[in-house]
């Protein structure tokens, strides 16, 4: 099902329910069609309305990307201004998923939530909906694949150790958190990948090559997470490390708050690696600051996976089970 909108460029780019029309500033009807969800945000393709149509040059190329009225959700100005200070300047723009910020006209939000009642969406996120009187939404450098494209969607995950894992671990922090939800029958995306983010990273090209094998078949794309992509990920290590020197259990929510939440969304952002023909375009995504309401949440996890024994692959006999994917349980047999 598309939502019809209507795109005007007046004093700033904007999305309006009706049209627009005046004589100074005419409105381009346009079609969004949903894309896909996650907790937070709802992205929609922006298509002309019909195949002889061009989009606005500015927004071609791009998604629209609209936050939820959730209370855990920052608001769109918030999540712009957090991205532009503290996560466009620490990586080359090539690599990353522009967000532009667009005014949304009157009754625009209350039209998608209408549509949105009407489309097919994942069950437990069928309450979601759009603030009805949201102004701002995002647009979003489009990573969806062509007819010949291939995308690739990887979260990296903590590329360096927790600084409160003990020294002598057997396990990452992304292996140790792996490991603990195995133990509960609980499997994310991420642990579903059974990769370990030290071996993506690793000095060792065969460590690489382990990594790579286990998140694509794609020969062209494992080369790329192999060789090419190694300075960016590096980049995202460094201030990964750089932001939570400490670790979590040491910050109290007064000091050093702000820079461990931007270290824990670097630790959980997306990779797309879009492969077109030989060339890959890879983009950084979801660089959405984390708030300091989830510091409990943090220092808890990372408690239970020292108390536990799930660094060290001590972790009791009920559960226990050798640690197999892990660089460091490697490094150490
Ligand atoms: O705790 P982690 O490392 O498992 O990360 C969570 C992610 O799990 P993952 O390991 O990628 O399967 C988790 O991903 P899924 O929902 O499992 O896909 C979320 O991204 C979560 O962040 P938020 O609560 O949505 O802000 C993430 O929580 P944060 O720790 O980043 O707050
Ligand atoms: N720039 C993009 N290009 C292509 N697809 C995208 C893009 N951004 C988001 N998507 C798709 O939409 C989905 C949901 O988007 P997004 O990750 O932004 O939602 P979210 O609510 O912020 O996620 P989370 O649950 O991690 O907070 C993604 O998993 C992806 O499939």
């Amino acid at each position: 099902m598309s939502i019809p909108a209507y795109y005007s460029f007046g004093e700033s780019p904007r999305l309006h329910a009706g049209h627009p029309s005046t004589a100074s500033q005419p409105g381009q009807k346009l079609w969004l069609k949903y894309l896909n969800e996650g907790g937070a945000n709802i992205v929609f393709r922006i298509l002309p309305i019909s195949e002889d149509d061009e989009l606005p040059p500015h927004l071609q190329g791009r998604l629209l990307r609209l936050r939820k009225d959730l209370p855990h959700v920052q608001s769109a100005e918030d999540q712009l201004a957090a991205y532009h200070a503290h996560f466009k300047p620490l990586f080359p723009r090539e690599n990353l998923t522009e967000q532009i910020e667009i005014e949304l006209g009157d009754g625009l939000a209350s039209s998608v939530s209408d549509a949105l009642t009407q489309l097919d969406r994942p069950s437990h996120r069928l309450q979601d909906f759009l603030p009805a009187e949201e102004r701002t939404g995002m647009l979003v450098t489009d990573m969806t694949p062509g007819p010949d494209e291939i995308l690739l969607q990887v979260k990296p995950k903590w590329l360096a150790q927790s600084p409160n894992a003990p020294p002598d671990a057997r396990r990452c922090r992304t292996c140790a958190l792996r490991a603990q939800r195995a133990s509960k029958k609980i499997r994310t995306a991420t642990d579903a990948q059974e990769s370990c983010p030290f071996d993506l990273i690793s000095n060792d090209e065969a460590d690489r090559r382990r990594a790579a094998g286990r998140l694509t078949d794609h020969p062209l794309l494992q080369k790329f997470l192999i060789n090419d992509a190694q300075p960016l990920l590096q980049k995202l290590r460094d201030n990964q490390q750089k932001l939570d020197f400490q670790g979590v259990l040491v910050i109290s929510s007064d000091t050093g708050a702000l820079d461990l939440c931007k270290a824990m969304t670097l630790r959980d952002c997306t990779l797309f690696l879009k492969l077109s023909g030989e060339a890959i375009d890879a983009r950084l995504a979801d660089l959405d600051l984390k708030l300091p309401e989830k510091l409990g949440r943090w220092k808890k996890v990372e408690q239970e996976l020292i108390d536990h024994g799930w660094y060290k692959n001590t972790e009791d006999s009920e559960h226990w089970a050798k640690e197999e994917i892990c660089l460091l349980s490697r490094a150490r047999s």
